[in-house]
Formats: C-alpha cells, structure tokens, sequence
C-alpha cells in the first residue's frame, strides 16, 4: 500500500501514516521536513511536523526509503496490536531513493553509507520537489537537520527559505560553533585522543572559553571524540560543521530542540553574539535570521510528556514496534517510583560479556528494572534475533529476577510513556539528547553511560550543571562491572542523593512543561512559515 515517491510520486502515500485529503481549497504554507536519517533524529521531526500541522501548515516529512518502510511497518505492527492510530491531516511521511543498490546492508554503519547519507540524498530530494510542485502542491520552504551536509544547495536549487533544526542541546552547539577558541585555548580536540572516563580522573585545565557554558568543561567531556570514530569519524563531523556553518548565514532560522530555561546562558551568549552579527573567525557572516529555541519536541498527551497509553504512539515514528501494552500492564503493577527504565537509545551496541555484566549488575542491585535491549544492541546480534536467543544470552542470576517479576526485558519500550509513568524512578541511560530531554521533563533523574559525541557532554550537563543525574563508574574502555552497575543503580534509586536528585528533575520537569504550554518560540516559528510567500 505503502510506496516510495520515486515509484509513484505522492500518489501511493502510508495510508496510517498520512492523510489522503492533500488537496485543501485555500493554499496553505507547504512545509518540506528532511531530518537525518537515524531514529534519534525523525523523532524530533515527527514532532515539528505535528506541531505544524496543528497550525495549518502543510507537512512532507521525507526520508530515505529503508526508515520510511520500517516506520510503516513498526505502524502496522503497533496498529495490529494496539488498534488505536491517528491519522493526521495535511501531514504526509515519504520515502526517497539513497542511490544503494537494494540488498545494501544499511543496518551497519560504514563510510560508504555514510556517503550515501552526505552526498546521494540531495537529487533525490530535489525531485521530490519537483514532483509535490508537478502534484499542486509546491513547498514553501525546507526545515532541515544540521547534520544534513546538501540541505542549503536544496534549498538554493529550490529557491526556497530554508530553517535548519539543530537536533542536540545549545549547549553542544555552542561548543562546535566555537571549536576554534577551544583550540586556541590549548587543546585540540579533533586531535585528542583521550579515554574519556581516564580523561576525567587526570586533571586537566578546564575550558572555559565557550560562550554560556554555566561552568568550565573538562576536555574528556566535549563531545567531539576520537575515541570512538576515530580519525574518519573526527573528519566527517568537521566536515559537517564546515559545511552547515558556512551556510547557515542563508538560512530564514536556526531552531533547536531543547528550552530556554534550561540552557539560558548558552542561548543568551548565542543571541548576544547574533544581534551583534560577529563574524565567525572560519565561517564569516554564518547568523542565520533568527535563532530560536522552540522545544522540547517530544510526544505530549493532554498537556503531558509522553503521558499514558496515548498519542506517543500515533507520532508513529518508531523503526520497531513499541511495546505499549506489556510495559504499561508491567508498570501498573509496580509500586511507586520503584523502577529504573535501562534504554540506551537506537544506535548504541555491547558485546555479550558487557550484556552479562550488566544484567548481573541490575540483578544484584535488587531494585525493580524495565531493560530495552533493541534486536541489534547485542554485538553480533542479528535484527532476526529471537527471544529464545536472548535468554541464552542473559545470565541465570537476571533471568531468575525476571522470572519473579521484578526485572523485565522488551525489544523496544514507548520510551516517552513509560518515562512518565509513575512506577518509574531513574533511567539508565545512554544521555542520546532525545533521552535526556525526556527524562528530565517528566522529572526522572538519569543514571548516564555515555557512548559517543554529545552523549558525553549530555551526562556532564545532567550530572553536573542541572544536578539531575549521575554518572556511570567505567574504565576507561567505556566498559562497566556489575559492581559498578550494582553501585550506580543503588545510588540514583534510593537514600538522600536519589531524594535531591528527584526534587531537582521534578523542578527541571515543570520547567519543560511551562515552556511546552506557552511555547511563544514555536508559534514565532510557525508565523516566520506563515508570512513566506506562497507559491
Ligand atoms: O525502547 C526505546 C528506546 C528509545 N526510544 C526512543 O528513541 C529515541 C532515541 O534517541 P536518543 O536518545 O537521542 O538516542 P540515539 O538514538 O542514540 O540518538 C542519536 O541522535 C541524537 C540526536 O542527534 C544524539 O543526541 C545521540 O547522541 C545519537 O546517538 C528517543 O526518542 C527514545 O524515546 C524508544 O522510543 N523506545
């Protein structure tokens, strides 16, 4: 039913996903989303385009055809089960050609995808354009991810205004707008190579050169990592950064996903330096017309994040099929704030000994746990992976645990749901931004085990600036013992750090909420879309 807009342009659309009723009698602004394409980054988008079509914008979320026909499948699969779906008007979900030949392995990351993502997307995009315009329905202007290296030429070979969503924290902007004054400062950090956890225990001089940051930021925590990605890793974030910063000065705005309250110094530094219009050293004129921060996108149910069994499923965004029942029916049975959610997001891998170690850890710590483990987290693990399998791999100690009730394992949770609901007390996290905004605003104190990049600079920001969280124990290959899982989980879930920990996210959660209820920055966006020329 559902098809690519490069097989039929715009005529065979997700009926679950999309409304057929395209065609309104008074021309509406036509908004084109193109987020990057990985989990972490369609959510975010998912809800801009929600967002918009609330306020009669029309919306084309497009994205390479593999997400496009998960996402379509993991809707079905969630309708099949559930059999609550909400259809939305004006809002249609695409699929677009990433140039691979079909039997591509594009589950696992390497540069040749990599490639695809930077540099084959963009002709079809552009025919994209070409064919909504062919259809009556020309854009009217682009909402792209930062870290989609061709979207200023679309918007440029479309003539149309482009706004770039920065998917990350202020923060974490800030910090790659300023990677020249780190640099100056004495440490290079395209260059380093420094364990994190190591990093932290050698005493380094802090960096205190970026604008807004509340406090100095030791080197080990800035997100741009060798460790991980190595030198390709380190040049292809360059890369993007030279490539976006320089065109950003084009663009109608920079919106991000986070909120003034919770990061008002970085935006005031931010806003200061754009008012002023301050040449950027490497990237000259790069302030766009306005920056604005209009978060937290996530799912909302009757003025609530995540909320209970409700829309955070008919964002319909999810690559696999979310578990809403059985985490609901689980949690309703469980006392009070008793339990810890473990999800570390959609990209993030251990080997079995680190699943090991982890699950004896959750076991021994003796507290009530939901863990995702994803159908490829394990290393070497297959998406076809069985349950069956999975307790082959799971130690007798978690599984006995998990057999009384007290633990519980599912592939893929509704992570924004179960946040909010009241058995849950503490995430174990990965500190992916989506995470860490979702857990703060629904005042759940975060335990971080950061894998790469922003994640890094996320737990240092829950940990020591906002006071919401703690970090994991970890050598200083990122690896953890059980006793150090055990010890970590003990302290975020009980005794007087958990309390103070708990009142401080509760605190940083009505925050969110208050900037989701009068969200003035959002509705200054949308007015920006709404006074463009229609075409
Ligand atoms: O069982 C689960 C687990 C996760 N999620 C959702 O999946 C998203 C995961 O996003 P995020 O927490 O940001 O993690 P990643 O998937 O790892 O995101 C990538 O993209 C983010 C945005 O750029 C970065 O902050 C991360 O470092 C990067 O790894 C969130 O919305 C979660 O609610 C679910 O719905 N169900």
């Amino acid at each position: 039913m559902a098809a690519s807009c490069h097989e039929q342009p715009g005529q065979q659309q997700a009926e679950l996903i999309s409304s057929s009723n395209l065609g309104s009698i008074k021309p509406s602004p036509h908004a084109l989303l193109l987020p990057y394409p990985a989990q972490g980054h369609i959510n975010p988008f998912m809800q801009v385009g929600q967002r918009l079509v609330a306020q009669g914008v029309r919306v084309t979320l497009a994205t390479v055809d593999h997400l496009y026909a998960k996402i379509v499948r993991s809707s079905q699969q969630q309708l099949s089960s559930s059999g609550t779906h909400t259809a939305h008007n004006h809002f249609q979900l695409l699929g677009i050609k990433d140039g691979l030949p079909p039997d591509f392995d594009r589950d696992t990351w390497t540069e040749f995808l990599q490639n695809s993502i930077d540099y084959g997307l963009l002709e079809s995009a552009l025919e994209l354009v070409e064919s909504l315009a062919s259809q009556g329905h020309p854009i009217t202007c682009i909402v792209s991810d930062f870290f989609l290296r061709w979207a200023s030429s679309l918007a440029e070979q479309a003539a149309v205004p482009e706004f770039i969503l920065w998917p990350q924290c202020a923060s974490v902007f800030s910090i790659y707008l300023h990677v020249d004054a780190i640099i100056a400062s004495g440490y290079d950090p395209f260059e380093a190579n420094v364990p994190a956890t190591a990093s932290r225990e050698t005493p380094m001089t802090l960096i205190t050169c970026v604008p807004g940051l509340p406090m100095g930021i030791h080197p080990g925590d800035l997100p741009l990592e060798y460790r991980f990605f190595g030198k390709a890793g380190v040049d292809w974030i360059r890369g993007v950064l030279s490539d976006r910063f320089k065109c950003m000065g084009k663009a109608m705005g920079v919106i991000g996903n986070s909120f003034e309250a919770l990061e008002p110094e970085v935006l005031g530094a931010l806003t200061l330096e754009f008012q002023k219009g301050i040449p950027h050293p490497n990237y000259g004129n790069c302030w766009p017309k306005s920056i604005r921060l209009v978060g937290p996108l996530l799912p909302m149910t009757e003025g609530k994040v995540g909320g209970v069994g409700g829309d955070a499923v008919s964002g319909a965004s999810s690559f696999w099929a979310e578990e809403v029942d059985e985490c609901r029916e689980w949690l309703d049975l469980q006392p009070s704030a008793s339990v810890i959610l473990v999800a570390f997001g959609s990209i993030s891998t251990m080997n079995v000994e680190q699943v090991q170690e982890l699950a004896l850890g959750l076991a021994g710590s003796g507290e009530r746990c939901l863990w995702v483990i994803r159908e490829n987290a394990i290393k070497g693990g297959s998406e076809a992976e069985s349950s069956v399998q999975l307790e082959e791999v799971l130690p007798k100690g978690f599984l006995e645990k998990r057999k009384q009730g007290v633990c519980k394992v599912v592939r893929w949770a509704p992570q924004a749901m179960v946040l909010s609901h009241p058995a849950v007390g503490g995430f174990f996290s990965h500190c992916g931004w989506n995470s860490t905004l979702e857990s703060l605003c629904s005042g759940v104190p975060l335990l971080g085990w950061p894998w790469f990049m922003d994640q890094v600079t996320n737990c240092w920001l829950a940990s020591q600036v906002w006071k919401v969280g703690l970090t994991l124990e970890r050598d200083q290959n990122n690896q953890a013992s059980r006793a150090q899982v055990e010890r970590g989980v003990r302290q975020l879930m009980s005794g007087a750090l958990a309390s103070s920990l708990r009142a401080r996210a509760r605190q940083l959660s009505d925050l969110a909420h208050q900037a989701l209820l009068l969200n003035h920055n959002f509705l200054s966006f949308v007015d920006d879309i709404r006074n463009l020329p229609l075409v």
